[in-house]
């Protein structure tokens, strides 16, 4: 049975609609609802959480009707766990009565102790974790609390909202990881809603792509990194340039000179160029395109490089990603050349 199901969801704001239309099956698992700011992520969570109620739409979880028919049911009888962005604990109460804090059995007793333990072993904090207050944590540690509290009475469904948000990347990385192994753990069915594609795409078996309170896309990481649905996910997702063109039997005309694509019918159609299909060369190397770089972006272990392709008529930037090693400074005149198959989809396509 699907865990989470969300029909036809609508929801605006006096005359701004934030959502329009929302169908998304949660089957189990950990779902990430991935999106820019402001695209009505944080209004659906609030909405299947039963904080606000839709204007039109249903939400089902599990074998009930929660909203959308007949009464709605509210928050505290939904069996659903959150966990908000920051700042989530009391600040007044030591680990292990935030952890307990929703318990039936009461925060004191016996079986809200053992349940106190189980939740701070499976968020890997240690057992001494439960005497201290939350402002002797890390954030990262305030974020396995919160977990935690939200896992221990049972939820069905977990809801996170850009809980890492307020992390620097490190801590990010494993506070994200060690959540997904927690949530994985105890078998509850979770949404995280993030604007950050990498822990889309690295933590959830599914993932929902929104932009202006549409899903664009709901299929597993690998799904929407190599087979887009249109133009709009493959850029917000991993990047792509965007190149109009005409294809003819698997071959594109384009400002870049033919190109081999996958994906299109004959016709006008965008291309969508990922960073690791342009490779970055000498200016004078034979059967490329030359090009100004623009910015480059150092990573470390790697680089990204936006060039301008000069001499086409057409104003063409691509980003290439590049080893650490020889990154052409900005104002370098370089050779591009895009290899392998691009992808390319109908003019008309969003
Ligand atoms: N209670 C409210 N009253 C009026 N407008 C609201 C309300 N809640 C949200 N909005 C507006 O709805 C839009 C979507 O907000 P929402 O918080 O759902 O987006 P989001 O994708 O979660 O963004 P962020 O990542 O920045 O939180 C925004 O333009 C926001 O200003």
């Amino acid at each position: 049975m699907t865990a989470l199901r969300v029909t036809g969801l609508t929801k605006s704001f006096g005359s701004v609609r934030v959502l329009d239309g929302v169908d998304l099956d949660v089957p189990g698992g950990l779902t990430a609802v991935l999106g820019a700011s402001g695209c009505g992520k944080t209004t659906l969570l609030r909405l299947v959480a039963g904080f606000l109620e839709p204007d039109a739409g249903s939400i089902r979880l599990g074998d009930r009707a929660v909203s959308g028919s007949g009464r709605p049911v509210p928050p505290r009888r939904r069996r659903i766990g959150y966990v908000p962005q920051e700042g989530a604990l009391f600040p007044h109460l030591d680990v292990a009565a935030n952890v307990a804090f929703g318990l039936a059995s009461g925060r004191r007793s016996a079986a809200a102790r053992r349940r106190v333990e189980e939740m701070l072993e499976l968020v890997e904090l240690p057992r001494s974790a439960a005497a201290r207050q939350p402002h002797e944590l890390s954030g990262g540690q305030q974020q396995r609390v919160a977990l935690a509290r939200a896992l221990a009475p049972r939820p069905d469904v977990v809801l996170l909202d850009e809980p890492f948000s307020s992390l620097d990347a490190g801590l990010r990385e494993e506070t994200g990881r060690a959540v997904a192994r927690a949530l994985r753990a105890s078998g509850a069915t979770a949404v995280l809603v993030t604007h950050d594609q990498g822990e889309a795409l690295s933590l959830a078996d599914q993932v929902a792509v929104m932009a202006a309170g549409r899903l664009l896309q709901v299929a597993s990481p690998s799904e929407v990194y190599l087979n887009p649905a249109g133009p709009a996910v493959a850029s917000f997702v991993g990047h792509a340039a965007l190149v109009p063109a005409a294809a003819v039997a698997g071959v594109a005309a384009s400002p870049l000179g033919p190109i081999q694509v996958r994906g299109a019918r004959d016709g006008r159609v965008l291309l969508a160029v990922r960073p690791e299909q342009v490779v970055v060369t000498a200016e004078d190397e034979p059967g490329c395109l030359r090009a100004e770089v623009l910015e480059v972006s150092f990573f470390g272990h790697d680089a990204t490089v936006r060039a301008r392709v000069v001499g086409t008529d057409d104003l063409v930037d691509l980003t290439a990603r590049v080893s650490a090693s020889g990154v052409p400074e900005p104002g370098a005149q370089v050779g591009v050349r895009v290899v392998g198959e691009v992808l390319a989809f109908p003019e008309d396509a969003r």
